[in-house]
């Protein structure tokens, strides 16, 4: 682990420790490889690490993901998630899915743990089950998101968690506006965790 033993760090440090605290396998590094190839942007291994986190300390069975890319944030939520859990990840562009599908099989997740959505999510995730989800993972465009966060408190089980990211980090003032919407909003209790370009997530509290 880099950085270890180093007895002050700045914010910088800091990042790069929690990048290499939790390297990718060979898997990760092909997903994130596949990803480099089209031009997408891909979240840090740290957000992952993140991401896989939640996933496991909700004991998550039903995630919905929007932005599949090639596969990178859906296999670290299905390592997070229970073993018998069902990833739903939606995006508008099945050449990306079927790359997903593939990487997937190659961390080993069986198909059926993973169901995936061509379509617009803003057309899509309307269709979704009521409170049928533990956790709900965006990472795609971030002027898409205010939209996407209405749909989250319907999606969510109380106690579940939405959490966004913004991969460039050029969507700054579209996030800053949703974080401020959070934190106005009764149903959510909001967090941003300075990861990467930071991950804005708000867990769902149940009605009062
Ligand atoms: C940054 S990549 C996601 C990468 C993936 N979450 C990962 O880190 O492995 C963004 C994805 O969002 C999709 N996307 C772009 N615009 C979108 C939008 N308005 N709504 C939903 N998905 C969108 C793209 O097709 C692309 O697959």
């Amino acid at each position: 682990m880099a950085g270890i033993g180093t007895e002050h760090l700045d914010a910088q440090a800091t990042a790069a420790l929690a990048d290499a605290f939790l390297a990718e396998d060979d898997v990760l590094r092909a997903a994130r490889a596949r990803a480099a190839e089209n031009g997408l942007p891909v979240l840090p291994p740290a957000a992952g690490a993140a991401l896989r986190f939640l996933a496991a300390l909700l004991d998550a069975r039903s995630v919905v993901e929007v932005g599949t890319g090639t596969g990178v944030t859906g296999i670290w939520l299905l390592r997070g998630m229970r073993p018998d859990g069902v990833l739903t990840s939606v995006d508008p562009d099945p050449d990306y899915q079927r790359t997903a599908r593939t990487a997937y099989a190659e961390a080993g997740v069986p198909a059926n743990r993973a169901r995936l959505i061509a379509g617009r999510p803003i057309e899509v995730l309307p269709r979704l089950t009521d409170g049928g989800y533990d956790l709900m993972s965006v990472c795609a465009d971030p002027l898409s998101y205010a939209d996407f966060s209405r749909e989250a408190p319907r999606l969510l089980r109380d106690g579940g968690v939405v959490v966004f990211a913004d991969p460039t980090g050029r969507g700054a003032a579209a996030m800053r506006e949703l974080g401020q919407s959070l934190v106005e909003s009764e149903d959510f209790a909001p967090v941003l965790l300075p990861i990467g370009t930071g991950l804005l997530a708000a867990t769902k509290r149940p009605a009062r």
